[in-house]
């Protein structure tokens, strides 16, 4: 597979590495400094595009893409107000997979997090809080990965209907505790306190090894595909 990366920071690094460890070919790399190479015209024989970039970029390069037929995977955060006119695109065409976390470990965490939402709505004497560490570069905030989180919540349990980035004393919203910390690649924990105890759940990244093979997982899965798709596609969860 030829893949073109889009986005050569944190991400677009190691995503090439598994990519090249796994039989692909990068055939284009567009980073801040070459963006204006990102041209239909260079797409011609690229099979897949992987975009990890910022949040102002990242709906202009799908743009591109979708002009040149090229599916896209991307992981991109703090982008989300465009997805319905992304969604118009892949009902007229093209393909599109995005997931707020490709690691496989997040996406069982996300499950998790659903079946304890569940499992607490009856309880009101318990309430829920969360906490996201990334590194000090991370330019979004919350993570995407704590916002899915938070829907994951609010789509399980009856007294949750919104999420906000502050400590929160009503009852219906959720408290998101955005933290920046040194190089951390990216910590989520859900804490259900109670007057006697706590119940908490944690995903740790180790590495970004995780998402990056999540995101080249999804880009052997994608070239051909039209629509939009997610990790519930890949996984089968
Ligand atoms: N879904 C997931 O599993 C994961 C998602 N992410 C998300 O991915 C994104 C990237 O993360 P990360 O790699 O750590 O960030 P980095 O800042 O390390 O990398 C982003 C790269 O994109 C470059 N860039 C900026 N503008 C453009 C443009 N218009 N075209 C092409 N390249 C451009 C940047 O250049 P310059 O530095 O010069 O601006 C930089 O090299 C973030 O939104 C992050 O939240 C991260 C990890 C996992
Ligand atoms: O910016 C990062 O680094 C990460 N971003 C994603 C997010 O916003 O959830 C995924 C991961 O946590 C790392």
């Amino acid at each position: 597979m030829k893949i073109a990366l889009i986005g050569y920071g944190k991400m677009g690094k190691e995503i090439e590495q598994i990519a090249i460890d796994r039989g692909h070919e990068i055939g284009l790399i567009i980073d801040q400094e070459n963006q204006n190479d990102l041209i239909p015209d260079k797409l011609k024989d690229i099979d897949v595009a992987i975009e990890f970039t910022n949040p102002k970029s990242a709906f202009d390069n799908y743009q591109i893409c979708f002009e040149a037929n090229v599916p896209v995977v991307s992981g991109t955060t703090g982008w989300l107000d465009k997805i319905d006119l992304v969604k118009e695109r892949c009902q007229s065409g093209n393909g599109f997979f995005y997931a707020s976390n490709f690691s496989l470990g997040v996406n069982l965490f996300f499950e998790l997090n659903k079946k304890l939402a569940k499992l607490m709505a009856p309880f009101s004497e318990y309430n829920a809080d969360m906490e996201e560490i990334h590194h000090i570069h991370k330019l979004d905030s919350p993570s995407g990965t704590a916002i899915t989180l938070a829907e994951g919540i609010i789509e399980n349990h009856p007294r949750k209907t919104k999420w906000i980035e502050a400590a929160s004393t009503k009852e219906d919203e959720l408290s998101i505790f955005a933290k920046r910390h040194g190089a951390v690649p990216g910590t989520h924990s859900i804490t259900w306190h109670s007057e006697v105890d706590e119940i908490n759940i944690q995903h740790l990244a180790y590495s970004r090894k995780g998402f990056a093979l999540g995101a080249v997982l999804a880009a052997e899965f994608m070239p051909k595909k039209k629509g939009f798709f997610g990790m519930k596609d890949l996984l089968n969860l």
